[in-house]
């Protein structure tokens, strides 16, 4: 078995997959060490034979990760590093170490599906867009806050916002006008969130020209799966690391 790891801010998201098969055995989102370690000992045990692993967390963060999965599982942890051109894509950021490693793989990924012009959307702890024109030439992206750091930023700068998640009954994508505090913030922040998208995809145009692909894959991808001509791709990132770590 080959166990696969995509460490963003918020969660850990894995996933094990048959040496010969490549089909996924199992897969999970940790939020701690300590439950990913709980949560792929009761999965997998002495059968994982590879790890590779992509991290935007700090290096010494990603380093102790990394010494603890080859102390639990015996093996080393091959980590994806930064480059300046792979599976067809060339890093269009100015110095390419700074650009995330989980944009990088998720652009490197979905590339390899269609090799066109294309936009590439990342709904994590924040939304990543970057764009790639049709000869793989990585024009760069935008980085702006996720769903739960725009909630989290009013309920900690406000006196009279606050309510629990459990609170939150409606399903994930009501925006009409809200009539308590909850779904004020709640449709606010989708409403943003999605028109944020949407005027990416409306100015893209200017870059890629009309026939651009539309990928988009992360925790929060439900929030705009329902927008014309996106393509939901839940696992890019891990698409990439395995280019990345052959
Ligand atoms: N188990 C979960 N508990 C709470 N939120 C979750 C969970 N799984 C996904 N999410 C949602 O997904 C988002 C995180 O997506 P993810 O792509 O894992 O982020 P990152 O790559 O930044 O760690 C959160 O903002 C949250 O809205
Ligand atoms: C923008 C990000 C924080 C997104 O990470 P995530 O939301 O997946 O946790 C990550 O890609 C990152 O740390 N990038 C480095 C800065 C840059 O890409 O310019
Ligand atoms: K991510």
């Amino acid at each position: 078995m080959i166990l696969e790891l995509d460490c963003g801010n918020s969660f850990i998201k894995w996933r094990v997959l048959g040496i010969d098969t490549g089909l996924v055995a199992a897969q999970g989102a940790s939020a701690s060490v300590v439950d990913l370690v709980n949560e792929i000992s009761g999965v997998v045990g002495a059968d994982v034979i590879r790890a590779r692993l992509v991290s935007v967390r700090g290096d010494r963060e990603t380093d102790e990760l990394c010494l603890r999965l080859s102390e639990v599982l015996g093996v080393d942890v091959e980590r994806a590093s930064p480059s300046i051109q792979l599976g067809g894509v060339i890093n269009g950021y100015v110095d390419h170490r700074q650009l995330g490693m989980d944009r990088w793989l998720a652009m490197v990924g979905a590339f390899q599906l269609k090799r066109n012009a294309m936009m590439v959307i990342d709904l994590g702890t924040a939304v990543t867009v970057d764009l790639v024109d049709s000869q793989g030439m990585h024009l760069g992206g935008y980085i702006s806050p996720g769903i739960a750091l725009l909630r989290h930023q009013l309920h900690t700068h406000t006196r009279r916002i606050s309510y629990s998640l459990e609170d939150i009954t409606t399903s994930r994508r009501v925006t009409a006008p809200g009539r308590c505090t909850t779904e004020a913030v709640e449709r606010g922040c989708l409403l943003m969130l999605r028109g944020f998208v949407s005027s990416q995809i409306l100015q893209a145009d200017e870059y890629l020209g009309a026939e651009f692909e539309i990928y988009a894959t992360g925790g929060d991808v439900a929030l705009i799966n329902d927008i014309p001509r996106i393509q939901c791709i839940p696992d890019l990132v891990f698409r990439g690391l395995a280019i990345a770590c052959p």
